[in-house]
């Protein structure tokens, strides 16, 4: 058994807050807003698991009106919707995700952020793809406002779980 699901998420850029992506501090003059550490890619990965096993968003397990997710680290955030995904007896099977940004520049980034983001998910690095992209100066993004991602991921049937 297998089944789909699509993540999507945007942050604004803001002043004094370090930019945190894939669970990894990246080098920029500045960081992403949001009630949590706004971990887009963290988030859009949440938010396609929940999506695949039809459990909703993130919003509804961590909302950002309870002041205990206030600056929550998002790899504590994915873990536990990684758990929920183990309840439901499903692991990963590959996810493909694209972070849009105009700077700075994650080539440099993503193998560790593969490494960070699989080690999360209890899966190989070779089932996780990370890609980014600017909008050639376009739209919001390419205005430098923020940052934007998208993921696709694959669950299948945990082959080695009881029941
Ligand atoms: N924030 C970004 C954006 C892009 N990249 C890398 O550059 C390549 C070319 O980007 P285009 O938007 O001009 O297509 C892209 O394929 C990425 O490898 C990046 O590292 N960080
Ligand atoms: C993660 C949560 C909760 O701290 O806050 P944000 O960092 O604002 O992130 P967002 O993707 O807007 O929505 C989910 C929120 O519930």
């Amino acid at each position: 058994m297998i089944r789909i699901g699509h993540g999507f998420d945007v942050h604004a850029f803001a002043d004094d807050r370090p930019l945190i992506i894939g669970g990894l501090n990246i080098p920029h003059d500045r960081g992403l807003a949001g009630h949590s550490d706004a971990d887009v890619l963290l988030h859009t990965v949440a938010d396609a698991i929940l999506g695949a096993l039809a459990l909703g968003d993130i919003g509804k397990f961590f909302p950002d009106t309870d002041d205990k997710y206030k600056d929550m680290d998002s790899k504590v955030l994915l873990a536990e919707v990684v758990e929920k995904m183990h309840d439901e007896n499903y692991e990963i099977g590959n996810i493909d995700a694209v972070i849009m940004a105009q700077a700075p520049k994650f080539r440099p980034h993503i193998d560790d952020m593969r490494e960070s983001v699989a080690s999360i998910l209890k899966t190989s690095v070779s089932n996780v793809n990370i890609k980014a992209t600017t909008t050639e100066k376009l739209g919001f993004v390419g205005r430098k406002e923020g940052i934007t991602s998208e993921a696709v991921v694959l669950l299948t049937k945990w082959r080695n779980h009881n029941g």
